[in-house]
């Protein structure tokens, strides 16, 4: 197809000034140096001109490495019969291909870059130049075997349209034609005549040369094809196929963006050069040609040293070729030059004029700029365009606004009647909250307080005054005490229970509106109400309870310093009835010894006074019975779980395993080993361990008998603690059981004898195993045959077994069958 006038105009105003967006870009022109490999004929073995120094470098004229020649010990110069200088000349450029590249490697390196930024609208210019037979021709057509980097470039550039086809609509057309003795050829038709140049602007067109479009690439190479056959070609003396002419095949491309309707051209001019002739013999119409050759490539040559130089006048005007290139040199356009030399010494002078120009070239700049093509549509075209995207704007934003919306829900219009009753019904779980925690704390300082009256009646029970008038009524007043912090008890867990109640049902009503909320789907919007009225629930827990903690602390205070002045009072004592006896001569040796034993003891005990906070110590569990409010919790409330109020703590209730034992034993065999007590030699001859003295009858006889005081027991209740030789046996046949660790055992017998009265029949003895738990059980003659029991379950390897291993598996208190409550309760602590 031939382009009508208007369509060849449309393909040639591209970017007039001023009109349409223009990008311009400075950039440099950049050449490409190949070196042909050495054919047979050449002048091989003799030395090459060119050297590669890398792949942007070449030395021309290299200085050859010669085997020196002596004669007579004298170093002989060698005669250059070429008659080289050996300049040695250094030429960058940007590339050097070698003689092994192929055309594949200068296509991948060279042009290929290119299609991109002529598909961006940029006009991109490809020229090879070189002697005759460097391989120019080769290079840009190539044959069968080797296509040349027309070829390849054609290939990509329909694969690129063909990938942005979607986006864009592409129109390709092509025209090829020959400058040949300075005339101009279309090579697109067969009927050859000479078409005119035309200047138009910065460009020159030929008039009436062939532009026909081209729809895929084997149509293009079959145009291509075509038009090499019309190109001249004559053997020369240089080249047997040597091309008489300068062949310029150029592609235009006019793209349409689907969207925007804007249009832009781009032009790919692939020119090859023929070759500058050495003067030969080549004669008549052969000699024309060449001088016709030398006289373009001449001015070429000239145009290119102006360029390179920064002058102002090119002079483009001297020959078709130059004219036809203006464009490509300095123009808007992104010039590829890629100079072909041969490495044989007959091309010496033809291959430095090369890399001369070559070098030159690279000084060369062009203006780049985006050929954007001004369509001139009427106002009405513009306008309908505007309005319609003005229309899709409007939609775009409405439905931006829609999808913002469905992803940020609005709150109901109710929410601030939401928020305040969730506000109401957390207020009113914290009131009942905050009343339980009342009510606890009043429970647990009463527990305390009864725990503290029964240890008043203990340590009563280490008096031989107990029959005093004034000891019973103290001893009544006690036990009405107790009896009324008991009936507060009851009064508190009713009360408790009643709160309990009302607590859950307000917990409930609150989770069933929170449940509404969720299933409504306003939750989100209350969450930040829900958080902040848990957190001033937990808040006002935890300020309770430190409150409660306080007052449990002054309340052990006040009892400590009691315990403490006692203790002075039965020292001053102590010390008042010793000095009587002495001064009357009634002291023995050994009342003596035990007094200075006791007085020792005081003051080592108080030395040794450590507190222990380990989970494990018993009398920090005791404490903390008192001090925890943990009946009540938000898990309980959570779950709804009523805390059991039946009946108060009573930490007497609880027993140790060996107990547990000693119950079940006490029950099976208690009637026997009454029987047996006046046997008790019989037993002894069962075990022969010490501890079976213990059944003597006579306390002063308790020869293995070993006292500790336990300092952390001091604070509590300043309980003697007797570690019986029991232990000892246990330890014996388990080995499990360890001492006290930090308060070896002393002995204070004496002192026991000194506070309770050497005669006194029923002893207390308390059992404290710190590794297995706490036991606190009274041991007198009531239950002496249970102790008995219990010492033969230990010389009982079967039995003993089963005790230990309730030792070690049970970690506090196992309760007394039929006391689950107490017991679980004391768990929870
Ligand atoms: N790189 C190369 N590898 C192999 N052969 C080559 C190479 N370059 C050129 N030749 C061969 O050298 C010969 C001359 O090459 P070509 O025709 O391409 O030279 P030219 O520069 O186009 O010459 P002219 O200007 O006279 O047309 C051809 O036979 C070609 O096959």
């Amino acid at each position: 197809m031939v382009l009508n006038r208007r369509s060849l105009e449309n393909l040639k105003r591209i970017a007039p000034p001023g009109r349409g967006r223009v990008v311009t870009q400075e950039e440099k022109m950049r050449v490409f140096v190949r070196i042909k490999p050495l054919s047979d004929e050449d002048d091989v073995p003799k030395p090459k001109t060119i050297r590669i120094r890398n792949e942007n470098a070449l030395i021309f004229d290299p200085r050859q490495d010669e085997t020196p020649f002596f004669f007579h010990g004298v170093k002989q110069n060698p005669r250059d019969i070429t008659k080289r200088q050996h300049k040695s000349i250094k030429y960058d450029f940007h590339r050097v291909f070698g003689p092994q590249s192929t055309n594949e490697d200068i296509y991948n390196e060279s042009t290929k870059d290119l299609l991109d930024k002529l598909l961006s609208g940029y006009n991109c210019s490809v020229f090879v130049y070189g002697a005759t037979g460097a391989g120019k021709t080769f290079t840009m057509l190539g044959n069968e075997n080797n296509y040349g980097i027309t070829y390849l470039t054609m290939k990509d550039l329909y694969t690129k349209v063909n990938e942005q086809k979607d986006s864009k609509k592409f129109e390709i057309y092509v025209s090829y034609l020959e400058v040949y003795n300075e005339m101009v050829y279309d090579l697109l038709i067969s009927d050859k005549k000479p078409l005119f140049l035309r200047e138009c602007g910065n460009t020159t067109s030929v008039a009436g040369i062939t532009i026909k479009m081209v729809n895929n690439v084997d149509e293009l190479i079959e145009m291509l094809r075509r038009g090499n056959a019309n190109r001249t070609q004559h053997p020369t003396d240089a080249n047997a196929e040597s091309s008489r002419s300068h062949a310029l095949f150029q592609v235009y491309i006019q793209m349409t963006y689907k969207h925007t309707d804007q249009v832009k051209m781009a032009k790919l001019s692939m020119v090859d050069l023929a070759g500058s002739e050495r003067a030969s013999s080549n004669k008549g119409m052969r000699f024309k040609e060449g001088s016709n050759i030398n006289k373009s490539l001449l001015a070429l040559g000239n145009c290119i040293n102006n360029l390179s130089d920064g002058l102002r006048h090119i002079p483009y005007r001297d020959s078709k070729l130059t004219r036809l290139l203006k464009d490509s040199l300095g123009g808007n356009c992104k010039t590829l030059m890629i100079s072909c030399v041969s490495p044989a010494l007959s091309s010496y002078e033809d291959t430095h004029n090369t890399l001369k120009y070559a070098s030159r070239a690279m000084k060369i700049k062009s203006n780049l700029k985006e050929n954007v093509m001004s369509v001139n549509h009427p106002q009405s075209h513009y306008t309908k365009i505007i309005s319609g995207l003005e229309e899709e704007i409007k939609n775009l934003k409405i439905r931006y606004e829609e999808t913002l919306l469905s992803k940020a829900p609005v709150p109901p219009n109710n929410i601030e009647d939401l928020r305040s009753t969730l506000e109401s019904l957390f207020t009113r779980k914290l009131k009942k909250h905050i009343e339980i925690l009342h009510l606890e704390s009043a429970q647990k300082k009463t527990e305390l307080r009864i725990f503290l009256k029964r240890n008043l009646l203990e340590r009563a029970s280490l008096f031989n005054a107990q029959h005093s008038h004034e000891v019973i009524s103290e001893l009544n007043r006690i036990n009405i005490a107790i009896q009324q912090f008991e009936g507060r008890m009851t009064s508190l867990n009713a009360q408790l229970n009643i709160l309990w109640d009302e607590a859950i049902a307000a917990n409930n009503e609150l989770n069933l509106f929170i449940k509404q909320l969720e299933t409504n789907n306003v939750k989100q919007f209350l969450d930040i109400d829900i958080v902040r009225c848990s957190s001033q629930i937990i808040i006002e827990e935890e300020v309770n309870l430190s409150d409660h903690r306080n007052e449990i602390g002054m309340i052990l205070d006040s009892n400590l310093n009691i315990s403490q002045e006692l203790i002075t009072m039965l020292a001053e004592k102590a010390t008042q009835y010793y000095n009587l006896l002495e001064a009357s001569n009634k002291v023995s040796e050994d009342m003596k010894k035990d007094y200075i034993s006791i007085t020792k003891s005081f003051l080592g005990g108080l030395k040794a006074v450590s507190w222990d906070f380990s989970p494990a110590n018993q009398c920090k569990i005791k404490r903390d019975v008192f001090l925890n409010l943990n009946q009540l919790n938000i898990e309980n409330l959570r779950t709804c779980v009523k805390p059991e109020f039946s009946k108060p703590l009573n930490l007497e209730e609880c027993m140790s395993p060996l107990q547990v034992v000693e119950d079940k034993l006490q029950q099976i065999t208690i009637k026997q080993e009454i029987n047996k007590m006046d046997t008790l030699p019989e037993i002894n001859k069962i075990d022969t361990s010490p501890e079976i003295n213990i059944m003597d009858k006579s306390p002063e006889s308790i020869s293995d008998e070993t006292v500790v005081i336990s300092t952390q027991a001091q604070s509590l209740n300043n309980t003697f603690v007797l570690k019986q030789n029991l232990d000892k046996v246990s330890a014996n046949r388990s080995a499990t059981t360890t001492p006290h660790r930090n308060k070896p055992p002393i002995d204070m017998r004496c002192l026991t004898k000194s506070i309770t009265k050497p005669a006194i029949q029923r002893k207390k003895l308390i059992i404290n195993n710190n590794k297995n738990g706490l036991v606190n059980r009274k041991i007198n003659q009531e239950n002496l045959p249970l102790i008995m029991a219990a010492t033969k379950t230990l010389a009982d390897p079967s039995l003993a077994k089963a005790v230990t291993k309730s030792r070690i598996n049970t970690n506090i208190l196992t309760p007394k069958s039929g006391n689950e409550i107490g017991y679980n309760k004391l768990k929870k602590y």
